[in-house]
């Protein structure tokens, strides 16, 4: 058994980034910009009115003041000239403030008659306008690598990029193994279960920006396994699901041995998730998830998403921990890293409450489901009393 973060490192020693791809702003979000992202205009283009109002010189705006109104400027039609001597322009919100003007008086503070408009309450210097420039510069940087957000996309179309160069989606092959295993829907048999990992890691992977390739079943011989493993080349990763331990039907590492496998580790210091293996098969990491439902999906989180960010070109680094307290005592720990599923709620200080499960075994889908938090115990740890500190990984 190798610790965790060894086997992390190791793992990720094997994934190569992936080439980029150009594609349409409007597919950019969740994909990961590879480059920084430069403007190409500043934003606003202009000094542009915060509000609508007069557009004014704010030397001359002063209480009582009555200026003749020399036209108007309105987002995308700009008034044509200079602000006059003693004048105002009649101004919208986004319009481009006229050459002159360093204020804007709001309506609500002015009394329009006619071709006049008298100032209620002045406006300061440079009030209300918002000048050419203030969100960013021609040449500002957004820094790539980095996984758009909405908000992201938001500000490339602002800086004028119609197109953005993103890392190629890893494509992700699945293969569930066992006899007892049947497709969600189908009638299992009186010894089958439903297989569930493939389902949830494929939604894992599909939040994260890989497309996961839902391979068949492969029963737990060799030919079925090899079958599998045919429709599983040529992706950029290859999980097996079970097959991975010691019993006699556990064959993934022999009959991928066989088509060429080269095995970096076998065998991790972690409950769950104790039989993981990783290495190369043709062009594919592979990585070889143990078949506990809860234990493939928590080797998902700890070793898939930091493999597919690699993968996708951002920082390779281990999935981020906080630090919280626990609302009741816990037993000490024994020679594997412990990942246990826990309620966090906030405190009122800010300080993060965890309550662990009373079950955890790793065939327990539900208590994943009920958890939002996985506390990470190290090898070793001596038993921790009720509000002590400990680490934990937030679930998403
Ligand atoms: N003698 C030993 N037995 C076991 C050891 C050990 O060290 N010595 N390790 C245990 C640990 S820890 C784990 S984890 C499991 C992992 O075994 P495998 O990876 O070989 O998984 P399977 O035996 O194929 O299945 C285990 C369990 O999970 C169910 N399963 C499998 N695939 C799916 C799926 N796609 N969806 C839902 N459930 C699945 C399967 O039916 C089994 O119940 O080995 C222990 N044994
Ligand atoms: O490591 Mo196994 O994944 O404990 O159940």
């Amino acid at each position: 058994m190798i610790p965790v973060a060894d086997a992390l490192a190791r793992l990720l020693a094997l994934v190569e980034p992936l080439p980029g791809e150009t594609v349409p702003l409007a597919e950019a979000g969740g994909r990961v910009m590879l480059d920084d992202a430069v403007a190409t205009r500043d934003q606003p283009p202009f000094d542009a009115s915060a509000m609508d109002g007069y557009a004014v010189r704010a030397a001359e705006a002063v209480t009582g003041a009555d200026l003749e109104v020399a036209g108007q400027s309105a987002a995308g039609r700009a008034f044509g000239g200079a602000l006059p001597r003693g004048g105002a322009v009649r101004i919208f919100t986004g319009a481009p403030v006229p050459e002159g003007a360093d204020a804007i008086l709001i309506q609500e503070d002015a009394e329009r008659q006619g071709s006049r408009v008298r100032v209620v309450t002045p406006p300061g210097r440079g009030e209300y306008v918002r000048p050419r420039g203030m969100d960013f510069p021609a040449g500002f940087r957004l820094p790539g690598p980095r996984r758009l957000a909405a908000r992201d996309v938001a500000l490339l179309a602002a800086m004028n990029l119609p197109t953005v160069t993103v890392a190629r989606r890893p494509v992700v092959a699945l293969i569930p193994t066992g006899d007892e295993l049947v497709e969600p829907g189908e009638t299992p048999g009186a010894d089958q279960i439903v297989s569930s990992n493939n389902y949830g890691l494929a939604t894992m992977l599909a939040a994260i920006g890989a497309v996961p390739r839902m391979c068949p079943i492969a029963r737990d011989t060799r030919a079925s396994l090899v079958a599998a493993l045919e429709v599983a080349r040529g992706a950029d990763f290859i999980v097996t699901l079970g097959g991975a331990s010691v019993g006699d039907h556990d064959l993934v590492a022999e009959v991928f041995g066989a088509e060429g496998l080269a095995l970096d580790f076998f065998k991790v210091a972690m409950r769950p998730g104790k039989p993981l293996m990783a290495g190369r098969i043709g062009g594919s990491v592979m990585l070889g998830l143990p078949g506990n439902p809860v234990s493939s999906m928590i080797c998902g989180e700890i070793f898939l998403r930091p493999a597919i960010d690699r993968a996708l070109g951002l920082p390779a680094r281990a999935r981020p921990r906080r630090r919280g307290r626990i609302e009741a005592a816990i037993e000490a720990n024994g020679p594997r890293e412990h990942y246990m599923r826990a309620v966090m709620r906030e405190g009122a200080d800010g300080v993060a409450l965890l309550s662990t499960l009373s079950r955890q075994d790793s065939n327990l889908l539900a208590t994943l489901a009920e958890a939002n938090a996985l506390i990470v115990r190290a090898p070793h740890s001596p038993a921790a009393a009720q509000g002590e500190a400990v680490e934990f990984i937030a679930l998403d």
